[in-house]
């Protein structure tokens, strides 16, 4: 089917242990189905999931920086180090300037990383493809958090994202976020065109995050 990613932003609900119990939930789950399931968890909590729990993580924010004399800054290639799959950029709760996003992903290409562009219209979506990123993931800022699905709210934004990222660059891939909780948010995505969706809240913040993500995927 298609790709989640699932963004654990700093919710204390996907911190500490329950970062790793959810991980684990994600490994246990992804065995079950087709659909590729990926975290972004926060960084402190990275290492000892990678350890435990054979699943994709990304960073939720890297810097657009070299290393250097900066404090408290992450630099690309610490995620290579530490063996991430790649990072969120430009999160409309953690924006980077045009030129920021333009560095991350040139980074990324060279160490094989894998750049995953937060947009918040169609426009943003058309100038991110230009940078050539894997993937774009087009998510209004205002449906954030919100349990209302753009892929059911705002299903143009979507359709016209994928169309404008197809005219720049064919080959970068599309995702949705937003909203998305349930099997038919993630159906619909996957119907206007998208890869699949980012999404935090539906799954991390549910009362059964098991039983959210069994859901999503159609296993309920
Ligand atoms: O910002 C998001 C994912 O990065 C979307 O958040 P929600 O799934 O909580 O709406």
């Amino acid at each position: 089917m298609g790709i989640i990613v699932i963004n654990f932003k700093a919710y204390k609900e996907g911190s500490g242990k329950k970062a790793l119990e959810l991980a684990k939930i994600v490994e246990e789950i992804s065995s079950k189905v087709d659909d590729y399931i990926a975290i972004a968890p926060n960084f402190l909590d990275m290492s000892e999931i990678m350890k435990a729990v054979d699943v994709d993580v990304y960073a939720q924010h890297v810097d657009a920086i070299e290393y250097g004399s900066h404090t408290g800054r992450i630099v690309p290639e610490m995620l290579k180090d530490i063996g991430l799959k790649g990072s969120l950029i430009n999160h409309s709760e953690r924006r980077l300037k045009l030129a920021d996003i333009d560095f991350v992903i040139e980074k990324f290409r060279n160490l094989g990383l894998t750049s995953i562009v937060c947009t918040n219209n169609v426009a943003t979506t058309a100038a991110a493809a230009a940078l050539g990123p894997d993937f774009v993931a087009i998510e209004p800022p205002e449906l954030i958090g919100s349990g209302i699905p753009v892929s059911k709210a705002d299903p143009e934004i979507v359709r016209n994202s994928v169309e404008a990222v197809k005219k720049v660059n064919s080959n970068v891939k599309v995702l949705c976020g937003a909203g998305i909780s349930k099997h038919e948010d993630y159906v619909t995505a996957l119907d206007l065109g998208t890869e699949g969706v980012l999404l935090a809240s539906g799954i991390v913040k549910a009362k059964d995050p098991r039983f959210a993500l069994e859901e999503l995927v159609g296993l309920k």
